[in-house]
């Protein structure tokens, strides 16, 4: 590791060991090109955040998760009418003592926001609204594009939120609704086109570009996370 400059064993430092050797390829083909977008995933603790994540940017399915704590980042590059679009994506921590201390670094400079309830549980949909306002109160506005995401749908025969719900939730905060599974490798296309979504939206704003966080401010996010793993698993 004492190859890499500090910036780069800070950004390690957040990455499962699976997820290492990806990084480690994309900071080979970096491209100084590409425009880079920060994408956080938001929503109540295991409605799949991490896997759906996980999809998009290793490709398969996650088996057995751990609860995330503070964040984890992922990346993936994309190609969408001849311009190269780095895709910087916030996977957060859905539960509360996991997130506290880092909800000021998830929204710091955000350019998108993927929400996520789990279509087999009703509590974790009617916490979509509350995630809303945590946005707004951290100053995302309408501008910053928005999707709103039932996963598990694979699990259709434990269904408990309607489509029609979601859409009229959905609609009711003019942000488009996609259901889908992190874990049924049919859905794969379609979790990319999720992403992707955002991403055209991001690439034909010109003038948005990303304030990568500072050495100090990921120092920080770092030792948080730290207190927190080793003061909160009792
Ligand atoms: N059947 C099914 N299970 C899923 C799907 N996506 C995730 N899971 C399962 O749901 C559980 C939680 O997944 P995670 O991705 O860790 O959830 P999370 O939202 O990241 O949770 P936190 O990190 O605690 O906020 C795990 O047991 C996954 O295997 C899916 O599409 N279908
Ligand atoms: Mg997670």
């Amino acid at each position: 590791f004492h190859q890499f400059p500090l910036k780069h064993i800070s950004l390690l430092y957040f990455f499962s060991e699976n997820d290492s050797l990806e990084l480690f390829s994309s900071l080979e083909n970096d491209n100084k090109q590409a425009r880079t977008f920060k994408i956080i995933v938001i929503g109540d603790s295991n409605v799949g955040k991490t896997c759906l994540t996980y999809r998009f940017c290793g490709g398969s399915f996650l088996k057995n998760p751990e609860a995330t704590i503070g964040v984890d980042f992922r990346e993936r590059t994309v190609q969408l009418d001849g311009e190269r679009i780095k895709l910087q994506i916030w996977d957060t921590a859905g539960q509360e003592r996991f997130r506290k201390s880092m909800v000021e670094h998830y929204y710091r400079s955000v350019h998108a926001v993927l929400f996520v309830y789990d279509m087999t549980s009703l509590l974790s949909f009617e916490s979509i609204p509350e995630w809303i306002s945590e946005c707004s109160r951290h100053s995302v506005g309408p501008l910053v594009p928005q999707v709103l995401v039932g996963n598990k749908c694979d699990l259709r025969e434990s269904c408990q939120v309607p489509t029609s719900a979601a859409q009229s939730l959905a609609d009711s905060h003019n942000i488009p609704l996609f259901e889908t599974s992190a874990k049924d490798p049919s859905e794969k296309e379609h979790i990319d086109a999720i992403f992707l979504t955002l991403a055209y939206r991001l690439k034909s704003n010109k003038t948005l570009r990303l304030k990568q966080p500072s050495e100090s401010s990921l120092r920080e996010m770092r030792d948080q996370q730290e207190q927190d793993a080793t003061s909160c698993r009792c």
